[in-house]
């Protein structure tokens, strides 16, 4: 008897996880999810990596508190997705930072072109909510068609599956 064929993925069902992460929280939600639903998986990575000292967000001049107390600052990325236009779902990844999204994200969108694109986006955070940082990506990029966001710090297995299905309804 001859072994099944592989079946060929269905046409324009193309996911891409991309993620930033400092510690390393995001990342190992980001490798998950990818192979929980067979994704590509990219990190966005910072020109300049973040240090410890940058992560402080007691201090008002770290580097990572500049960057949030300027809603216009674009930190360097180097990550540039050639045929992200390839992809029908994307799920973005990211830590909480200041309750929204680390500006670095914004230098992301800003590269890419997502209009129409449906983007999920998931979060890890020390206790934060998904819903600011959610509603202020869908205000910024108004043409991407953002998904129901995930607050995804201690999701399991079956509920990032569930969530990430669903985003491609
Ligand atoms: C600069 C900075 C700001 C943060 N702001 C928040 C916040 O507003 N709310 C929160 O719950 N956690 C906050 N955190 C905690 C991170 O969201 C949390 O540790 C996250 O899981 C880190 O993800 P990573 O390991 O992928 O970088 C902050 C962390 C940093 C470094």
């Amino acid at each position: 008897k001859e072994a099944p064929k592989p079946q060929p993925a269905p046409a324009g069902s193309k996911a891409l996880v991309v993620y930033f992460s400092c510690t390393g929280t995001t990342k190992a939600v980001a490798e998950r999810l990818a192979k929980l639903v067979g994704a590509d998986l990219v990190e966005i990575t910072p020109e300049k990596p973040y240090t410890t000292d940058d992560l402080d967000w007691h201090n008002k001049q770290s580097r990572s508190s500049l960057e949030m107390n300027d809603p216009k600052a674009r930190p360097a990325c180097t990550t540039r997705i050639a045929n992200i236009a390839e992809y029908s779902i994307i799920y973005l990844g990211t830590p909480i930072w200041w309750g929204v999204a680390p500006r670095i994200i914004n230098t992301f969108l800003d590269a890419h072109d997502l209009s129409g694109k449906a983007v999920a986006p998931f979060a890890t955070s020390g206790s934060s909510s998904v819903n600011k940082l959610a509603s202020e990506l869908k205000k910024s990029y108004p043409k991407v068609v953002w998904k129901a966001g995930l607050l995804a710090t201690s999701s399991t297995d079956a509920e990032l599956k569930a969530w990430a299905e669903k985003a491609t309804k």
